[in-house]
């Protein structure tokens, strides 16, 4: 099976062109920097509208394939900031501890990380993680909570991901069978 992931810009001013999109760059350049498999980018870049979020993420893993969803942008509180809850409403399952993690760790670099609501769960056989809009943030959430994605991913039946161990350390507790 070949490996799609999703990268997801939900901004207003980026998908107006108002800026240059560079924290769903940013995903995809980490991405590659982690992966050894061959994967393949799926990219969408869109305004903070909730309909559109959820429409764009239910086709990323049921129509296009995506095993792993990584979006940025609208966690925050402003009243347009709605992907945390695009996410939870197209999910089966919440997994709480991405977003502790990231807003834990993301304390080191700013004192407003506790103002994202960023959340992570799961629709049948794809994860989907959210990231906030700034791009330096991309490098400091995605390292702290990758670690345990490739494994969530066996867990949920989809491809298996080998990683460059210098760039990330993949934690598995079980061997590969
Ligand atoms: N995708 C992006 N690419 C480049 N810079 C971004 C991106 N998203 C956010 N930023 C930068 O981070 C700042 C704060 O981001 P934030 O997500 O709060 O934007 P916003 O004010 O909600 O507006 P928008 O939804 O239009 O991005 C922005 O002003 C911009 O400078
Ligand atoms: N690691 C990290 N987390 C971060 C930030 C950051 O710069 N780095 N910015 C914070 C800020 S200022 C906001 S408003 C929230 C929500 O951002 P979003 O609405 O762009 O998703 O994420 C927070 N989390």
């Amino acid at each position: 099976m070949s490996i799609r992931i999703g990268i997801v810009t939900a901004s207003d001013r980026a998908s107006a062109g108002v800026y240059e999109d560079l924290s769903g760059k940013a995903i995809r350049d980490r991405l590659t920097e982690y992966l050894i498999s061959p994967w393949e980018p799926v990219y969408k870049l869109i305004p903070d509208d909730r309909e559109t979020i959820e429409q764009v993420l239910v086709s990323l893993i049921d129509e296009e394939n995506c095993c792993l969803v990584v979006t940025t942008g609208g966690t925050g509180p402003a009243p347009r900031d709605v992907t945390p809850e695009a996410t939870a409403a197209v999910c089966d399952k919440i997994l709480p501890g991405f977003g502790e993690l990231m807003r834990s760790v993301s304390l080191q670099y700013v004192p407003t990380a506790i103002l994202s609501r960023q959340t992570a769960g799961i629709r049948g056989n794809g994860l989907i993680v959210n990231l906030p809009g700034k791009p330096k943030s991309i490098r400091e959430c995605l390292d702290a909570v990758f670690p345990a994605i490739p494994y969530c991913l066996d867990l949920i039946g989809a491809p298996y991901l080998e990683c460059n161990r210098e760039q990330v350390k993949v934690f598995r507790p079980k061997p590969k069978s």
